[in-house]
C-alpha cells in the first residue's frame, strides 16, 4: 500500500516536473473515488450470476457489491471478497422476501439472473410459470429499499418479464419506465462475433443495433446499419441471422441438459450494468440496445439502441431506417412479439388482483388525494 502512494507521489512530482499539472492525489481519485455505485445482483449464486459478480468485482465505478440468491452466496461473496480491487463485496441469502428487500437497500442498478434456464427442447416463454415470481418478488423489494435504482432483467422470459415488473412496479407507484431494462446485449455480443468471424474482423470493430425483443424471429439483426458495411450477399443475411436468433439454442445442445449460455451472458451483462453505470455518471454517448419500455411500434415494449444519462434512458434513439427486408422481418414479428406482451399484461393483472396488492395500490392513490382509509374501503365495498 505504501509503495503505491510514493510510486504514486513519485509519478506526480515527475509530471509537474515535465509541465504537465496533475491533480493532487490523482492516483487515489482513480483508485477510488470513481467507485460510487452500488449495485446488486439478484440470482448470484447461479450459472450466470457468479461470473457475472465475477466481472462486476473488477469494475471501477462499484463500490459496493451485493449478492443476493436463495443460497450459496456466502461462499461466492467469500470467494470474491479474496480479490484484489477496491470494490467491497457483501452478500444476503435465503427465501424469505425480507432477504432481498436488505440485499437491494439503497442500490443504484439492480441485475437480476435469478430463475430457472431452458432445457433442450424448451421455448423460453415456458419459463413463465417458475419465473414471473422473481420479476414480482425484485418489483415489489425494489419499491419499498431503491426506488430509484434501474433495475436490469436478464431472467427469461425476457418478453414477458420485462411488462411484468413493469406492472409490479405500478402497484407499488414506483414505475418509471426509464429505469427498467430487458438485457439482449448477448445478441449484440453474438451478433458482433459472428459478422466479425465471416468479414475477418475484430469483433471489437463490429456494431450492429438488434431491434425487437429476446427469442427467436423477435431478435432482429440490423444488417444495414452494419458497422463496417456488411460485405455479405442476402443468403449471407439470412443465414447470420438465423443463428444469432437460434444462437441460445446452439449453446443449449451443446450443454446437453445442464444449463444455456451463462459465460457469454456475464459478459454480455457486465457490458450492460458497466453502460447504466456509465450513463449515471453522466458519461457521454453512452449507447446500448435494450428491451424497453417504449412507443416507437405499436407495441408497449420493444427493444431498440437506448442513449443511457443520469437517469436512465435520456433517449429511445428508435428504429434505424429499414430495408424492406428488415421491415417485413419487423412485421412478422410484431403479432408474436405483441401476444407475449399481453399476456404478460394479463397474467400480471390477474396476480395483482387476487393479491392484496391492489388494496395496497387503492390506498396509496386514496392517500394521494387525501381520502382516509375508511373511506377508500368503503369506496372498494361499493
Ligand atoms: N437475457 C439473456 O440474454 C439470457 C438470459 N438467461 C436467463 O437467465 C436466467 C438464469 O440462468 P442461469 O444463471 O444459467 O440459471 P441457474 O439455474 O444457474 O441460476 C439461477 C439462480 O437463481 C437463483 N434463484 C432462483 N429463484 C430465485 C429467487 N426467487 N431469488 C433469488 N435467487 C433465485 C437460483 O438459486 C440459482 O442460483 C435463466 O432464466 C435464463 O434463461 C440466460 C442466458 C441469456
Ligand atoms: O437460450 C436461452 O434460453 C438463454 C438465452 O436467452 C440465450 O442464450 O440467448
Amino acid at each position: 500500500m505504501l509503495s503505491c502512494v510514493y510510486a504514486g507521489l513519485r509519478l506526480g512530482v515527475k509530471a509537474q516536473l515535465a509541465g504537465v499539472p496533475i491533480p493532487r492525489n490523482n492516483w487515489y481519485r482513480n483508485g477510488r473515488d470513481e467507485r460510487n455505485y452500488k449495485v446488486t445482483v439478484v440470482g448470484a449464486g447461479g450459472g450466470i450470476g457468479q461470473p457475472l459478480s465475477l466481472l462486476l468485482k473488477q469494475n471501477p465505478l462499484i463500490h459496493q457489491l451485493t449478492l443476493h440468491d436463495l443460497s450459496k452466496t456466502k461462499g461466492v461473496a467469500a470467494d470474491l471478497s479474496h480479490i484484489c480491487t477496491p470494490t467491497q463485496v457483501d452478500f444476503f441469502e435465503g427465501v424469505q422476501q425480507q432477504a432481498l428487500i436488505d440485499a437491494l437497500q439503497d442500490s443504484h442498478v439492480v441485475v437480476v439472473s435469478a430463475g430457472q434456464p431452458r432445457k433442450p427442447g424448451m421455448t423460453r416463454g415456458e419459463l413463465l410459470s417458475t419465473n414471473a415470481a422473481v420479476a414480482m418478488a425484485v418489483s415489489c423489494a425494489a419499491g419499498i429499499s431503491c426506488p430509484q435504482a434501474l433495475l436490469a432483467f436478464i431472467t427469461n422470459p425476457i418478453n414477458m418479464l420485462v411488462p411484468i415488473a413493469a406492472e409490479f412496479l405500478k402497484v407499488k407507484g414506483v414505475y418509471d419506465p426509464k429505469r427498467l431494462f430487458g438485457i439482449t446485449t448477448l445478441d449484440v455480443v453474438r451478433a458482433k462475433t459472428f459478422i466479425a468471424d465471416f468479414m475477418n474482423l475484430n469483433p471489437a470493430m463490429v456494431d450492429i443495433p438488434i431491434i425487437g425483443g429476446h427469442s427467436g424471429d423477435t431478435i432482429l439483426p440490423v444488417f444495414s446499419h452494419c458497422s463496417p458495411q456488411f460485405t455479405g450477399n442476402e443468403e449471407d443475411v439470412e443465414r447470420l441471422t438465423n443463428r444469432i436468433q437460434q444462437a441460445g439454442n446452439e449453446v443449449i445442445e451443446a450443454k446437453a441438459g445442464q444449463g444455456s449460455a451463462t459465460h457469454s451472458m456475464a459478459f454480455a451483462s457486465a457490458r450492460f450494468v458497466n453502460a447504466l453505470l456509465r450513463g449515471l455518471n453522466n458519461e457521454a454517448n453512452v449507447i446500448e440496445c435494450a428491451y424497453v419500455d417504449s412507443d416507437v411500434t405499436e407495441l408497449p415494449f420493444f427493444a431498440t439502441p437506448v442513449l443511457l444519462g443520469p437517469n436512465g434512458i435520456k433517449e429511445n434513439l428508435g428504429l434505424p431506417e429499414l430495408n424492406s427486408a428488415e421491415q417485413d422481418a419487423l412485421e412478422r414479428m410484431l403479432p408474436e412479439l405483441g401476444e407475449s406482451i399481453k399476456l404478460a399484461i394479463e397474467f400480471a393483472q390477474t396476480v395483482i388482483k387476487d393479491s392484496n396488492l391492489k388494496q395496497e395500490q387503492e390506498q396509496r392513490k386514496a392517500d394521494a388525494i387525501g381520502c382516509s382509509s375508511d373511506s377508500t374501503q368503503l369506496a372498494q365495498n361499493n
